[in-house]
């Protein structure tokens, strides 16, 4: 079967008269993770919630295979992983998982640790980090196929970031994973293409050097 396809263009966002995207051009299949990078400020987070459908722009255009969409998150087609802590505080772990988990990773979700040791629990019990950790694997092994990660590598350790990655990646083989960060020595690790954000348009970046030319990176290391 062919891959599908998200795309997005054609987005104009304003808030009070200020344009923050003009010009947004990502295609994302199944199979690839696209990374977006971009200044504090620049429409990352924005861009995410006008694909998943939570923030509606002056106008846009988002089709997954030719289909238009208009709210990303109906019939569980787009997943997204906000930049806060987003699960309700007092339900059973276990209970949160059961009805968004896709069936290919039911096995992938138990064996994790997180998972593992605290589905019995409540998500008041866990730490900030382990909160995240399990907010990060129920979005990518939610049933879409399309999944959005909003800065995923935040408020978790190194090794955590490693294991995450293969995660993404294991994931990718499915699914189509679009994510930002500004850990972005991760995002280039974990991704087959990037995309800059800069002055309210997306530019694709073909080589890391182009990051210092767009002003994003002062230097490369
Ligand atoms: N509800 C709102 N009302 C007015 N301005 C807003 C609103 N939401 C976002 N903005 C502005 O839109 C711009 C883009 O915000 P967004 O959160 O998408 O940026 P970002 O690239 O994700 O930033 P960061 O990397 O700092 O998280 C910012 O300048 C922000 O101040």
């Amino acid at each position: 079967m062919e891959p599908l396809i998200l795309k997005t263009d054609s987005v104009l966002l304003e808030f009070d008269g200020r344009k923050i995207l003009q010009d947004v051009y990502l295609e994302c299949k199944q199979g690839e993770v696209v990374g977006i990078l971009g200044r504090n400020g620049c429409g990352k987070s924005s861009l995410l919630r006008i694909i998943f459908g939570t923030l509606t722009p002056s106008y846009k255009h988002v089709s997954i295979s030719g289909e238009y969409i208009k709210k990303g998150y109906k019939n569980m087609r787009v997943a997204y992983l906000p930049q806060h802590n987003y699960l309700p505080k007092g339900i059973k772990i276990k209970n949160l998982a059961m009805n968004i988990i896709d069936d290919r990773f039911s096995n992938d979700l138990a064996a994790h640790p997180i998972y593992r040791d605290y589905h019995e629990k409540t998500i008041a019990e866990l730490s900030g980090g382990e909160l995240r950790q399990l907010e990060i694997l129920l979005v990518i092994y939610s049933k879409a196929d399309f999944i959005l990660l909003d800065e995923p590598f935040t408020h978790i350790s190194p090794i955590q970031a490693e294991a995450l990655k293969i995660i993404i990646k294991k994931c990718a083989q499915i699914k189509g994973i679009i994510l930002t960060d500004h850990q972005y020595y991760n995002i280039l690790d974990v991704s087959d293409r990037i995309i800059l954000i800069t002055n309210g348009y997306t530019r694709p970046i073909k080589h890391k050097d182009d990051l210092v030319t767009y002003g994003y990176l002062s230097h490369i290391n």
